[in-house]
This record gives C-alpha cells, structure tokens and sequence, in this order.
C-alpha cells in the first residue's frame, strides 16, 4: 500500500475578479487555509472483479467507490495517456463521466459537488489510469464562497496524483512545520497548475486560470492574460474574511457576467478597463509598500478606496448581492471599506484591517457582523502554495496525520 498526499491553499482576491476571466489585470494572495488530499494506492490486485476506486469527501460527508472494470468500460481507456503532459477533458469524456455519476445517488441538497466529482474522475483517469485506490479530502476552506475552494481541491488533487505517477517529486522539508509537508520544483509546479486548470475547466466553464495559480504557486500574484507576476511584499496587508454563508455557484455568475458583456459590449469593455487599472495599481503599491517607499497608513488608504472603487464595479457586473452590502455596511460603521472576494453573489468579503486598528474594535467589528450570522476567519495572507507529502506520512482512518 503506498501512501502520499498534498495540501493546497484557498486564495482571496484583492482586485479584478470577474474582469480577470475578459483580460484585465487581477492581484490575488494564497491564505492560511487548506485543502488536503491523500492517496492510498492498491496494489493491482489478483482479484481484478473486487478492485475499486474509491473516494471519501470528508466535507460533505460522502463517499463514492466505482468498479475499475466499470471505469474502463465506460471511458474506454485503461493506461494514463501520459501524466507529463496535462489534456483537455473532450466532451465525449465529459459526457462518459457524467454516465458514471448517474450510477450514483447524489442527494439533491449536494448536487452541486457533481461538478467537483467530474473533476476527480477526470483527473485520477488522466494521470493514473484506472488503477485501484483510495483518495481522501477534508478542506479548511467554506465550499462555494469565493476562496477557491474549487481551485484547492484540483491543485491538491493534481499534486497527489502526479507525486504518485512518480512524475512530481518533493524538494525539501518546509521549517517549523512537524508534518513532513514538503516543497516542489518550479517545473513541477508548472505541471500541477496546468492539469488542475484542466479540472478548473470542468467546476468553472471558464476560469481565468488565476485561483490554480495562486493555490499552486502561493505568495501574492498579480495574474493577466495567463502571465504570472510574483509581488513581493514585507508587510502583507491584514484582511479579515466574512462568509455570509449565502452559497452561490462561480459556473453561473461568470457565465451571467459574460451574458451581461455581451448585451452591453462598450460600457462593459470600460468596466474591465477600469479594473484592469485598479489592478495595475494596487499590485504596484504592494510592491512600492515592499522596498519601503510608501508609508504604512498611505498604503492603506490609497488600497482601501481602490477596494471601495472596485466594489463599485463589481456591483455594475451585476455580481454583488444584498448580504454582501449588509457587510459593507457595517464595517464602514467602523470607517472600515470591504469589497466581495471571488465571483460574489453572496460568498465571501474582504475588509481591509489598518495597522492601526485596535484588537478592541476589531472584536467589535467581528461580534456585530457574526450577529447576522455571518462567520469571520483572521487568515494569513501571501503563504506557501502546493506542498506533498512523500512516502513517510502517517496515515490514519483516511486521514494523513
Ligand atoms: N473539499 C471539497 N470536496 C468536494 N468538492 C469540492 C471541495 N472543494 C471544492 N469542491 C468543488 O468545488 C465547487 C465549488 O467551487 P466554486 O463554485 O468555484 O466556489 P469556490 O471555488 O469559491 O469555493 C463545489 O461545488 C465542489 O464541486
Ligand atoms: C470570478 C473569478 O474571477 C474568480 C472565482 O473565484 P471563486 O471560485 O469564487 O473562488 C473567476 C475566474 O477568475 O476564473
Ligand atoms: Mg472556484
């Protein structure tokens, strides 16, 4: 039995969602809040009929297990076309996937994971063939919400697989963490953030591709047309998260922001355009922040109205919604500015925390928002990206430990 497993980050975009998928600028960070997936490979057993692929998503609380003569059947295919390099799901395969999931009862109320699950079918076929084995997922992140828990689970997923393909390999232990979580090379990292951009493809319709790259690559990014800027930052900016816990679908509200473009193609090119702006801005006052060149509280009063600016924005796509205005209204009781995060619609939203800000009224702003049943998380912004655990890693009841 072989055992090995990674964890990747949510993310929290600081400017330019929606606009970022039509080519504008975005800057966005990875946090302190994981996905983990571990694999537990089965030996290719003498019994062919009892092999299975099984998966235990720890989150929703559901399993799936799948005959591997069943999955050769029906997607016609037994050996990995080859892990090395990362392919399209065609829709023939997305169509045999959707046949294998029928065979399954999803409870209605948790329908939305179908997308989630083709994504898995793809990607452990892709890379591993239709070989046995165990896979198990538990997540930090809120499903849904706007922090990439979409992205997390196909990087983590991606990382899993490709380290038990043998074709991704740790380089290195990460210092002060106990749990044998290791790095990867930058050509490996490459190679992860392209397959999980394909299982992207099949949660999001249309993903820019910047939620795989910050959970892949970490740190803070400003991400455009597919390029990737690494923005280095000595003082992270301190955001506080509110979910409203009101769940939303990205699939929908991106393909929404893209009906709305095409009705009204002039005045939506200028929206991007502005954001595209607002972007290069905020992604340039990170950087000025980094060597020093800008005072703290200027930094983050020209970030807040730049959030402010985006907002507004956000809320000409047709994207905000009225608990994510409830938020905005009650931090700026504080004189504090927030913007949503991800595609809105209800989700999550950023507040900007200035460094003068007392832990009293930050407590303040917490306890207010959480008595309209919103949740708060203080998270740590611009972290490591993908790590794996090789061989090694304890593993225990599904769960590396
Ligand atoms: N831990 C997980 N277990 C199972 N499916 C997941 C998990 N995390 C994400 N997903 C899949 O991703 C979908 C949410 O993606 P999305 O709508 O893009 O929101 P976000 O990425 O902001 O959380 C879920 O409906 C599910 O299909
Ligand atoms: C709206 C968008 O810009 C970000 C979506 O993020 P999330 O899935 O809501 O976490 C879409 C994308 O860039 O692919
Ligand atoms: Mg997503």
């Amino acid at each position: 039995m072989e055992v090995c497993a990674a964890r990747a980050p949510g993310k929290i975009i600081l400017a330019g969602e929606h606009a970022v998928v039509h080519g504008s600028a975005a800057v966005a960070a990875a946090i302190d809040l994981y996905t983990r997936c571990s694999l537990c490979l089965m030996p290719l057993a003498d019994d062919e009929a009892a092999a299975t692929l099984e998966l235990d998503l720890k989150d929703p609380g559901l399993a799936f297990s799948w005959p591997c003569g069943r999955l050769r059947e029906v997607l016609l295919t037994d050996e990995a076309a080859g892990a090395r390099e990362a392919r399209p799901c065609s829709p023939d395969r997305l169509a045999s996937i959707a046949r294998l999931l029928e065979e399954h009862e999803i409870p209605e109320a948790k329908i939305w994971l179908s997308a989630g699950l083709s994504a898995f079918l793809f990607l452990y076929t892709s890379i591993l063939g239709c070989r046995p084995g165990k896979v198990t997922v538990s997540s930090d992140l809120p499903m849904g919400s706007g922090l990439g828990s979409s992205a997390a689970f196909c990087v983590s997923m991606s990382g899993v697989l490709l380290t038990a393909a043998g074709v991704v390999t740790a380089v290195g232990g990460i210092s002060g963490e106990g749990m044998g979580w290791e790095l990867v090379g930058k050509d490996d990292l490459e190679l992860v953030n392209r397959w999980a951009f394909q299982g992207e493809k099949i949660i999001h319709g249309k993903p820019s591709g910047i939620d795989n790259a910050v959970s892949t690559f970490g740190s803070m990014i400003k991400f455009k047309k597919g390029e990737l800027t690494n923005l280095k930052s000595s003082n992270p900016v301190k955001m506080l998260i509110t979910d409203t816990r009101v769940g939303r679908n990205t699939k929908a509200l991106v393909a929404g922001v893209s009906e709305r473009a095409s009705r009204h193609s002039d005045a939506m090119a200028s929206v991007f355009n502005a954001v595209n702006s607002i972007s290069e801005e905020v992604s340039s006052i990170v950087e000025l922040a980094a060597n020093d060149e800008i005072a703290i509280t200027s930094k983050e009063e020209k970030l807040a109205e730049l959030m402010e600016m985006n907002q507004g924005l956000l809320q000409c796509m047709g994207v905000s919604h009225s608990s994510i205005e409830t938020v905005l209204r009650t931090t700026l009781k504080f004189n504090l500015v927030s913007k949503l995060t991800g595609a809105g619609g209800g989700g999550c939203v950023l507040t900007l925390i200035p460094t003068m800000l007392s832990n009293l009224v930050l407590e303040k702003v917490i306890a207010e928002l959480e008595s309209h049943s919103f949740r708060c998380f203080k998270v740590e912004v611009g972290g490591q990206g993908l790590q794996v655990c090789q061989g090694g890693c304890s593993y225990f009841n599904g769960d590396v430990v």
